[in-house]
């Protein structure tokens, strides 16, 4: 059995954070643990609370996991503070894990913070380096990159600039492109770019896409796939998940988590 593991916060309504990457990881059949680093209440309106746990918290659940289950991937979400960013890059060097997935979360949908802004500067200098991808929306990169994103060569010139903090591939995600019809994710392994796009869904529930996304990328690398293979999964595994969303409560309602495998079996 492979396995998986994501490093962050939770989500009380379950469309983000460590439920959703749970949800995900059982969909593509890996098996998924979990270090949270940030209690979070929420629902499809937005954060109402947010309780970062103590950075001996979050170490202790990650040696838990090492020194008994062992990992085949991992992925970190909201992380929250530098002294977290700090402790997780510690156990990664510590037990020389390489399938390292980062989704810098830092703004909810809402608009509250998940990261503090200080900790921006540890994230590129501790975890990015250790990395294997990450996948940045375009606020994010913008953020990390200090550079604004308004066309696909400022998408290119920005996938270039991680690759210089050390990371070995991007995806730069097109969630928050303009254009009505598409949208485009960039990916970039520091040799070749190749631009993933699809249909943009016209939905208001999309909470959750990011995790999701990035939660699908670090299953299929569990499993042994290639990165652009796996990124290529987790395509196709949120476009199915936002077309066939969930429409609950009274906001960004959640991704279906059921509908990739849903029609894998009807295919076969
Ligand atoms: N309306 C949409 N239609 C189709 N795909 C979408 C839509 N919104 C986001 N996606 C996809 O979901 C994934 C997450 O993207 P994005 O929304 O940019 O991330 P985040 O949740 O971190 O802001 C990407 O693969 C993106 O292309
Ligand atoms: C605990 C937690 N982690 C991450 C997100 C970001 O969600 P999204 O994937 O929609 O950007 C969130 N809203 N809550």
């Amino acid at each position: 059995m492979r396995k998986a593991l994501t490093i962050a916060g939770s989500d009380s309504g379950g469309g983000a954070g460590i439920q959703a990457d749970l949800k995900t990881f059982q969909e593509l059949e890996v098996y998924g643990m979990s270090a949270i680093t940030a209690i979070t209440a929420q629902n499809t309106l937005g954060v109402q609370a947010v309780y970062p746990l103590s950075v001996e918290a979050v170490v202790e659940q990650i040696r838990s996991i090492a020194d008994d289950i062992g990992v085949d991937a991992l992925k970190t979400g909201m992380l929250f503070n530098a002294d977290i960013i700090q402790a997780v890059s510690e156990q990664i060097i510590l037990n020389n894990w390489k399938n390292i997935v980062i989704d810098p979360v830092m703004i909810a949908k809402g608009g509250a913070s998940l990261l503090q802004q200080e900790a921006v500067s540890a994230l590129k200098k501790k975890l990015i380096p250790l990395s294997l991808i990450i996948t940045p929306n375009i606020p994010e990169a913008e953020v990390i990159i200090d550079m604004e994103i308004k066309s696909i060569k400022d998408k290119e010139e920005a996938a270039k600039r991680f690759i210089e903090l050390g990371v070995k591939n991007v995806v730069i995600k097109g969630g928050h492109d303009t254009d009505p019809l598409e949208t485009m994710d960039l990916f970039y392994d520091g040799y070749e770019f190749a631009y993933l796009k699809s249909k943009r869904i016209n939905t208001e529930n999309t909470h959750g896409t990011g995790c999701t996304f990035s939660a699908a990328i670090t299953a299929e690398l569990a499993k042994g796939k290639k990165v652009y293979d796996a990124v290529v999964t987790a395509k196709d595994f949120i476009q199915a998940a936002i077309e066939e969303n969930i429409p609950l409560g009274n906001g960004h309602g959640p991704t279906n988590h059921w509908a990739y495998k849903k029609r894998s079996s009807l295919i076969k």
